[in-house]
């Protein structure tokens, strides 16, 4: 049978209908599924009042993130720390106790692979190219950086897909997002990421699976490309995939949860076939060319609110579209910002690095970097450090990345989602801004209040030098 050629979602798809209904609606089995303890308490919930088990435990890794938080968990004589929070503290006991009892793999608060669940997935080798992976949790997409298709799903979904492994979707249209070129000095995946959205805007996304291409993406690490694919949903989609290649083999080789011997051969062969084929149609494709791309960050409260380090705060007036004229005034009202400020004369007196899209290894070396031998800055009141993981928390130490930062002013803290939303007492004071690793700078993120500048690890730890957000390049002499 002759195929046309095909997508690697058309690929991934198309492997994994179980059953297609006449409205082009399909039954797809779910090869994965990651559980944290915001979204997944109604679910079990249902579960158990209709007397169902997990159809396949054995595919579903829960671990606790975003309610935790990252100062000591244990005491000194080793004993449980309680939390606070009532509402926190009973969504983390009731994924305790539901893991058990429904028999599901689950990561302790207090275990060294603990982490956001983004993190822990690809750094355990539970996620995989090829599969489809869900969460319920926006930001699942980040691990179509491996190649899975990867979505977030909401509680009643985490229900649907606990109890029978499958979920009813309709197929995605593509959209290609080719970044080629190089990444000039104090570039990153980060900035590649916000250019990518705030060329896309917040929802010109949505109804697609994004496939990054082009030799930005192929050039970048495994953990630059989870940077990437984790704000697709900040661009509307739910999803955003890279084919898996060498890169991608090496990284996943050896993890806890990845095939070995025979089933890794076999399993490598089918990961090789999954790459988008030439000739193969994408329903829209946007180049971008990395040579535009600069240190960026955000000033309003939309991720796609994107200006270069080096530019100013927009005039509202300057929108065409009136519903975002409308929108950039309220913005800018809500973040104290003048029109015309250059950004590089905004104080900030937060800084924080961390989040599932800026949390790992890589992110960390590189923020130490800028910070080897400097110091906060005086106005800087919180500068928080933390990692994705424990096993990257212990990567960082091994490496004396704590020291740096404790040397130069920051807390090094435990693993959790933490200021990247103000589900645990990691919080930015109202009226204060933050210069923040996250992908999120909507209105009260942070905190009731909070004023959010979404910006790189370099970005975030040379704002923490001068107390205002600025150039990395300059600071770093380039
Ligand atoms: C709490 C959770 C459901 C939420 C999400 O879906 O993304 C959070 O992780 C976020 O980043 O806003
Ligand atoms: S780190 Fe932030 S974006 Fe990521 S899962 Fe946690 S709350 Fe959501």
């Amino acid at each position: 049978m002759a195929s046309r050629p095909l997508t690697l979602y058309e690929k991934i798809w198309a492997d994994h209908v179980v059953e297609r209904r006449d409205d082009g609606t399909c039954l797809i089995y779910i090869d994965r599924h990651l559980v944290h303890e915001v979204t997944s308490p109604q679910a079990f919930a249902g579960l158990r009042a209709a007397g169902r088990p997990v159809r396949r435990p054995d595919l579903t890794l829960a671990v606790p993130d975003h309610n935790l938080p990252t100062t000591a968990r244990v005491d000194a004589d080793g004993n449980r720390l309680p939390i606070a929070d009532p509402a926190g503290a009973s969504q983390l006991a009731a994924l305790e106790r539901n893991a058990p009892e429904f028999g599901i793999r689950y990561i302790d608060a207090v275990a060294a692979e603990q982490g956001i669940v983004h993190v822990v997935g690809p750094e355990q080798g539970f996620t995989l190219p090829g599969t489809t992976l869900v969460c319920g949790d926006s930001h699942t997409s980040a691990h179509g950086a491996l190649g899975a298709l990867a979505f977030g799903i909401g509680t009643s979904e985490v229900e649907h897909v606990l109890a029978t492994q499958t979920l009813l979707l309709k197929q995605s249209k593509t959209m290609e997002v080719r970044v080629e070129g190089t990444l000039g000095f104090g570039v990153g995946p980060k900035d590649v990421a916000l250019a990518i959205v705030g060329r896309l805007g917040a929802a010109g996304g949505t109804g697609y699976v994004l496939e990054y291409t082009g030799s930005v993406i192929r050039d970048m690490s495994i953990e630059g490309r989870l940077t990437v694919a984790n704000m697709s949903i900040e661009a509307g989609a739910r999803s955003g995939l890279i084919a898996p290649d060498d890169k991608t083999l090496a990284y996943l080789q050896g993890r806890p949860m990845a095939p070995t011997g025979a089933d890794w051969d076999k399993a490598v062969a089918y990961w090789r076939s999954l790459a988008t084929d030439p000739g193969a149609r994408y329903d829209v494709t946007v180049v971008i060319d990395a040579a535009d791309i600069s240190p960026s960050l955000t000033w309003g409260t939309s991720p796609e609110d994107v200006v270069s380090i080096t530019g100013a705060v927009p005039d509202p007036d300057s929108f065409a579209d009136p519903a975002k004229r409308t929108a950039a005034r309220k913005s800018l009202d809500y973040m104290g910002l003048e029109p015309g400020t250059r950004m590089e004369d905004i104080p900030v007196e937060n800084i924080f690095i961390g989040s599932c899209t800026n949390s790992r290894i890589e992110d960390l070396r590189a923020a130490a970097e800028v910070l080897r031998g400097r110091r906060i800055a005086a106005g800087v009141r919180q500068a928080l450090v933390v990692p994705g993981s424990g096993l990257v928390k212990r990567q960082a130490e091994a490496e004396g990345l704590d020291r740096v930062f404790t040397e130069a002013g920051f807390e090094w803290r435990e693993p959790g989602c933490s200021m990247c939303l103000g589900m645990n007492p990691d919080r930015v004071p109202a009226g204060e801004r933050c210069a923040s690793t996250s992908n999120r700078n909507f209105v009260g993120r942070q905190g009731p209040g909070a004023r959010t500048h979404l910006v790189s690890p370099v970005m975030a730890a040379a704002a923490a030098v001068t107390g205002r957000l600025t150039d990395v390049r300059s600071l770093m002499g380039k």
